[in-house]
């Protein structure tokens, strides 16, 4: 399969921080434009005056960037569809009701929020689903003119054709069909004049050329309003592919409004850009390699027939497999960065890449590297009760011979440990551990080699004298 002059488009809604759901959607979305060459598209969906912040589209471009997910049209890069939020557009959307109007597909609803509920739980009583009845369909010219004259502020409602199926072929869901008959006739423009999701979302793809929206699952039912309202105003209909949602530990949707697992927070916390790509291009999707890939290798595995039909389940411990592995594979420099002041303040500067390497194949978060800093270069040592107990047990005369073989070989951590053991009797952990917990004040971490030639001489001495 080759796909010639692809755009896809990720076009969120700026209501909440982007959750990993979104941002799987984001990325399976760059990941097949990158695959074909073709254009990725980022559009602000901020049609919803409440409940849309300024500061949620900030983050989100922010988190998009953080993630490397760099899109080629959209707000602050422009385009030739510019613009990119939904709240410039009015004018372009009023051309549409226009033409909508022109051609009798569309009228104006005066229906209240109560008596849409009363109509839809009459419905479900009368264990029918809940659509549009269509009393604003059969009011006539007159009565409409009347309610305007009133002051009344109508939305307005596509109308939906009767006995009509709407069919296409979903790319991760194959054939789907969809009678019009159960679907209502659906608001197009609210009465406080904004464009429904249904409308703008649809003319907005057309207009900017988007040839595959991958989405979630949450639109399939969508999609046939889509379909008629573009066959309606003669405009493309792009490919659609409604991708499994991600649960969470719960069960439920991962969604905005509740502010799950926001990207925001994983990266507060420490997770690495890469690993969050590595971890989401597989829920849901399958590569033939489980090994780390980068984002161009991601891509060009990436296709939609390896997309998963099951609901996908937010799994921390994969995430943490992926982290340590992206800590293995960080540069020095990006660690040095990533390891956070508290650090940087505390690792003497002549020894900073020595404390990374050392401390590297230990650590998953920046928390991890603050409490081996401490441990090494903390005035205080804080030592751990399985570390008291090993220090104990070692007994005073230990910590002399290891002063003493210290003082003839230094950092030369072999021939110190074979003269350790020369002088004590002692192998294997009755040995090490000792020593380890005299240093560290702990009975695990990073290679006591490495320790050895990273702390200071004084505070290696100062730390066996003070077991002796
Ligand atoms: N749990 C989820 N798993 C996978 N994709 C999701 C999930 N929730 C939303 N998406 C997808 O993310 C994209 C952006 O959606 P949107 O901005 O509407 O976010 P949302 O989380 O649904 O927000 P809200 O909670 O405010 O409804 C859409 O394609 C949507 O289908």
């Amino acid at each position: 399969m080759t796909i010639a002059n692809i755009k896809t488009r990720f076009a969120p809604s700026p209501t909440g921080f982007l959750h990993l759901g979104n941002v799987r959607t984001a990325l399976f979305s760059a990941l097949l434009a990158r695959r074909w060459q073709g254009i990725f598209l980022l559009r602000i969906e901020d049609t919803d005056r409440e409940r849309s912040r300024a500061e949620y589209v900030d983050a989100l471009l922010d988190d998009l960037r953080w993630l490397g997910l760099q899109w080629q049209e959209g707000p602050e890069r422009g385009g030739p569809q510019a613009p990119y939020a939904q709240s410039e557009r009015e004018a372009i959307y009023e051309e549409y009701y226009g033409q909508l109007e022109d051609t009798g597909r569309i009228y104006p609803c005066f229906c209240t929020p109560t008596e849409l509920t009363v109509s839809r739980k009459a419905q479900l009583a009368a264990g029918r689903p809940p659509r549009y009845s269509g009393t604003c369909a059969r009011l006539s010219p007159a009565d409409r003119r009347a309610r305007l004259e009133r002051g009344l502020s109508p939305s307005l409602r596509f109308q939906v054709p009767n006995g009509q199926t709407v069919e296409f072929t979903d790319l991760v869901r194959g054939p789907q069909r969809f009678a019009s008959d159960d679907i209502g006739d659906f608001v197009i423009r609210r009465a406080d004049g904004t464009p429904q999701f249904f409308f703008a979302n649809a003319v907005d793809d057309a207009l900017m050329g988007v040839t595959h929206v991958l989405r979630g699952e949450d639109h399939l039912t969508n999609t046939p309003r889509q379909v008629l309202l573009l066959e309606a105003l003669g405009l493309p209909v792009p490919h659609y592919g409604h991708l499994a949602l991600i649960v969470g530990s719960d069960g439920g949707p991962l969604s905005k409004r509740s502010g799950d697992l926001s990207v925001r927070e994983l990266r507060a916390q420490g997770y690495l850009p890469e690993v969050l790509l590595n971890y989401l291009a597989r829920l849901g999707h399958s590569y033939e390699q489980d090994t780390w890939l980068n984002v161009n290798e991601l891509a060009a595995g990436f296709s939609p027939d390896h997309l998963g039909r099951a609901p996908a389940r937010f799994d921390e411990a994969h995430l943490l497999h992926w982290q340590a592995e992206g800590v293995q594979r960080a540069t020095y420099e990006q660690l040095w960065d990533w390891v956070g002041t508290g650090v940087r303040d505390q690792v003497p500067e002549e020894v900073t890449e020595a404390f990374i390497a050392t401390v590297r194949p230990n650590i998953r978060f920046p928390a991890d590297a603050l409490f081996w800093a401490e441990r090494f270069f903390g005035v205080e040592l804080a030592r751990s009760v399985e570390s008291e107990t090993a220090i104990t047990a070692a007994g005073s005369g230990f910590f002399g011979h290891a002063l003493a073989a210290y003082d003839q070989y230094g950092a030369d951590y072999p021939a110190l440990t074979a003269n350790l053991r020369e002088r004590t009797g002692l192998k294997g952990k009755p040995l090490f551990m000792p020593l380890r917990a005299a240093l560290t004040g702990e009975t695990h971490g990073p290679e006591l080699a490495r320790i050895l030639a990273l702390l200071p001489a004084e505070t290696i001495r100062r730390r066996l004298q003070a077991c002796c």
